[in-house]
């Protein structure tokens, strides 16, 4: 085996052949880890055992927070080229009578349609011309990983084969972004958790220019005799979703008769079946996220039914969630309790979504327990499951749990604005609009509706916040009427845009400082290799 001194940064590394960061697979998640981890200069070596792109559909759809956070990554103009927004969310009876319809705005309260469909080898392919545009990022594809260990607190050692032999990856910190079946959970001795929900069903992919019944959203048949989902994600294509009955796969003609509710099937009529593949959908989060420094991300720290459309969402918001801690900690040496915040805020959120999907599912299919078959064949059952209402009333999202960087000492508002994720109205720049993220760069930020005292921005020039007034910021004010509706002066906001403290209305300073101050003191500065917002301006630009 050869220790990799090619990996050897040559201003940071403690040793020979040592990295910052490892990220063991390169699907949307580990991509977007790298590129997020790159904007902060950090370097990544991306391991990953296909050559190409996976070339199947997998992942169709995503919400505006998320977009928000390929839009930190650099790609969202990119991702916005091959998406197509969604009407909404309806479930249909048997007899497609529609039930309920959850209709999804074209421009969401983070500037992007509520809910968009894609095909996630053009997303992949997005994500990794990004990455070969990064210098900061290495993928090195074709691998496989043969063990991950950390002994104490020392480096992370990877180990992996290519066509040339073993190798071996010394790494600060090493990212586990390997679904379902990861190596990396294995390695940390982590294990499932069993949320209860386990079906077999069939999804088919197509292409085809046949006029299609549809209604440009997600549609949901709740049959128990016959669950299944159907969505347009693409001009030319559709993906249905069925159950199986007996665990087999429907033959051609099954199929016709599955897909004749939205299309004629005419013999020789122009209809690919670009992948029909058996699935057993899952509700499982692992029961830890973390080991020394390894941590698991996306489908190795969680599996969902893909019924609320949330699987990607939640590994994407894993990375935005870990990897500006990761920086702080990597860069500017704060404290590693830092990077405990990130299981104790991501595991709540990733639960609350996969208990929204398994809710959505037995509405679908009269569910799989006794009492649940006792609704079955009762119009409606779908709309009164609890927890549904939320799910289809897209209140996805909840703001993160009290932790020790979400504190909620004072409830503000309806909601209460701290944890919560704030929105992205189109401001003014220099003359033209732009998004408010633009505005903010990278790092923390602080929105306010009076001037700070001197005392408050010695604060938050200590965690290198950007401070910006919302008076005139945008058109319709919306981020002064935000701040009013949460009955707060001033918002802190961390760099993934939750908000973090709030200065009360009528208050002077912000109310928990002493409880998130230690975690984030950071003992150096940033390093000059870390991107500036500045140059981040210069390159984007909006719709
Ligand atoms: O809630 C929405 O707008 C769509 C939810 C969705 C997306 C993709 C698949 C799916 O079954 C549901």
């Amino acid at each position: 085996m050869t220790v990799d001194q090619a990996a050897e940064p040559p201003d940071s590394a403690p040793g020979p052949g040592h990295l910052p960061v490892v990220i063991v697979g390169a699907g949307p998640v580990g991509v977007t880890a790298a590129l997020l981890l790159a904007r902060r200069g950090i370097r990544t070596v991306v391991l990953e055992r296909h050559r190409e792109v996976y070339p199947l559909p997998r992942a169709v759809a995503i919400d505006d927070e998320v977009i928000r956070i390929l839009q930190a990554a650099g790609v969202q103009e990119e991702f916005t080229a091959i998406a197509r927004p969604a009407r909404g969310l309806r479930l249909l009876d048997a007899r497609h009578r529609v039930m309920a319809e959850f209709p999804r705005a074209a421009q969401g309260e983070h500037g992007f349609p509520q809910t968009s469909m894609f095909d996630q080898p053009a997303l992949e392919r997005v994500l990794r011309d990004a990455l070969t545009d990064t210098p900061e990022a290495e993928l090195r594809d074709g691998v496989e990983v043969l063990g991950i260990a950390q002994d104490g607190d020392g480096p992370v050692r990877v180990s992996y084969r290519d066509d040339e032999g073993e190798h071996l990856l010394r790494a600060d910190t090493v990212l586990g972004c390997d679904g379902a079946n990861s190596i990396t959970r294995d390695a940390i001795g982590s294990t499932w958790e069993n949320l209860h929900f386990e079906e077999r069903w069939t999804v088919v992919d197509v292409r085809t220019s046949l006029p299609v019944r549809c209604w440009e959203g997600v549609e949901q048949i709740c049959d128990p005799q016959q669950p299944a989902t159907f969505m347009r994600i693409g001009e030319d294509r559709y993906r249905w979703e069925f159950r199986l009955r007996d665990g087999s796969e429907p033959d051609h003609e099954r199929l016709r008769e599955l897909l004749a509710p939205w299309v004629d099937l005419a013999d020789g009529a122009d209809f690919e079946v670009v992948r029909q593949a058996q699935y057993t959908f899952r509700a499982r989060i692992a029961d830890r996220w973390r080991h020394g420094r390894v941590f698991l991300l996306g489908d190795a720290a969680h599996l969902t039914p893909p019924f609320v459309g949330q699987g990607l969402c939640a590994g994407l918001r894993d990375a935005y969630n870990l990897t500006w801690k990761l920086a702080r900690v990597l860069q500017q040496g704060a404290d590693e309790r830092l990077l405990d915040t990130y299981e104790s805020e991501r595991k709540p959120h990733a639960r609350h979504l996969i208990r929204l999907a398994v809710a959505m599912g037995w509405a679908m299919t009269g569910g799989q327990d006794r009492a649940a078959a006792l609704r079955r064949g009762v119009l409606g059952a779908a709309v009164r499951i609890p927890g549904l209402t939320s799910a289809a009333a897209r209140d996805f999202s909840p703001a993160l749990t009290a932790g020790p960087l979400v504190r909620r000492r004072v409830r503000l508002g309806r909601h209460g604005l701290v944890g919560g994720f704030c929105p992205q109205p189109l401001v003014n720049i220099d003359g033209r609009h732009a998004r408010l993220d633009e505005l903010l760069g990278d790092s923390f930020a602080v929105l306010t509706a009076l001037p700070l005292p001197p005392s408050l921005l010695a604060v938050t020039d200590g965690l290198g916040a950007r401070t910006v007034p919302v008076a005139g910021l945008g058109d319709d004010n919306r981020l002064a009427a935000w701040l009013r509706e949460g009955r707060a002066s001033a918002v802190l906001l961390r760099p993934d845009r939750v908000v973090m403290d709030v200065v009360p209305a009528g208050g002077d300073t912000f109310t928990d400082t002493a409880g998130w101050a230690s975690l984030l003191h950071t003992t150096r500065s940033t390093p000059p290799s870390q991107r500036s917002t500045e140059t981040r301006l210069l390159r984007s630009t909006t719709r």
